[in-house]
């Protein structure tokens, strides 16, 4: 599996800095190609790790999840792999798209009330009813282990980088590029990207106890996931900073990537790239030696009417 990486010279306003990019929109895994297309974010890397470290009794009933639609269709792919059944949880105002993503690798779609009340109810009645085996999206070792080679990749191709901007919701893809990332170099910088509509990560972080939200609003619509008491920890320890942005800071950045860098970016994704354009990084005196940028595009499943709207907007 791997996403490629890339250098954007001069794209942004920082003369000095390189912003090197780790597109993991279709990781080419050689399973995927057979499956004849990418998944589409970074998520797959937990799911097949999570799916795949199940011996066969725990395999026999399938998996479940819920998810709002990245990790569920991950999920569902790598169930299609092993050859075992899925279910997943969507909130009912999940973008079609990610929807249908689900649906074409087999997975059986469960719809929720957009909340996360909803979500956890009716998950735990698929368990009850299926036997599945619940993969969270986020606060599971397995899925942090596997979002971890997301580091492992990145620093292989571009071991100079000393800072790392990576999208947070629930922590499982930060959790594991901070745990891998400063095993490989203890003093690489680890800052978590969020949209100031759910900035329950900056609030914890500020406050140092975990912070969640009764509600989000973002465009962002993979990243309105809390913390969990396995992400919490390594963030508050590991992660040395929480940038929030706004939602027009979002689309820009989302529309940079289409127009400057050609790559279909979801706004979950784009969050990264609208931190390291943003003032509450360029302005913060403690990152100021941040000269090797890394930037976790983490994911592609934007639904294109859903993008136009908010371009209109701006
Ligand atoms: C595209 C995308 N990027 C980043 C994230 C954040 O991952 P995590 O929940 O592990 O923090 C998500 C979902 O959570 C996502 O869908
Ligand atoms: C939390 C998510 N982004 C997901 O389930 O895809
Ligand atoms: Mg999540
Ligand atoms: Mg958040």
């Amino acid at each position: 599996m791997g996403g490629q990486s890339g250098v954007i010279a001069d794209f942004s306003r920082f003369e000095e800095i390189t912003l090197t990019y780790n597109v993991d929109l279709m990781p080419n895994h050689p399973q995927t190609e057979d499956c004849g297309d990418g998944h589409g974010a970074f998520k797959l890397r937990g799911a097949l790790n999570a799916v795949f470290s199940l011996d066969e009794k725990q395999a026999t009933n399938g998996v479940a999840t819920h998810s709002s639609g990245n990790h569920a269709a991950a999920l569902a792919l790598a169930a299609k792999l092993r050859g075992i059944p899925s279910y997943l949880v969507l909130p009912n105002n999940a973008p079609q798209f990610k929807m249908d993503n689900v649906k074409r690798y087999g997975g059986n779609v469960i719809l929720c009330d957009p909340n996360m009340k909803s979500r956890e109810e009716t998950a735990r009645k698929v368990l009850n009813e299926t036997g599945a085996v619940l993969v969270p999206s986020s606060n599971d070792a397995r899925i942090i282990s596997g979002q971890g080679t997301v580091a492992l990749e990145f620093l292989d191709e571009v071991p100079e980088l000393d800072t790392l901007i990576v999208p947070i919701s629930g922590g499982g893809l930060i959790s594991g590029v901070a745990i891998a990332a400063k095993s490989i170099n203890p003093t690489i910088r680890v800052l978590g990207a969020e949209p100031k509509g759910a900035d329950d990560a900056a609030q914890s972080k500020a406050s140092g106890s975990v912070i969640t939200l009764s509600q989000t609003n973002t465009i962002a619509d993979g990243l309105r996931a809390s913390l969990g008491d396995l992400t919490w920890p390594i963030v508050r320890d590991f992660v040395d900073g929480i940038i929030t942005v706004s939602d027009i800071e979002i689309i820009q950045a989302m529309r940079s990537c289409y127009e400057i860098l050609k790559l279909a970016v979801e706004p979950s994704a784009a969050v990264a790239l609208a931190a390291v354009m943003s003032e509450n990084f360029k302005g913060n005196p403690d990152w100021k030696d941040s000269r090797n940028v890394g930037i976790v595009l983490s994911g592609g499943n934007v639904d294109l009417r859903y993008l136009w709207e908010s371009l209109n907007k701006m």
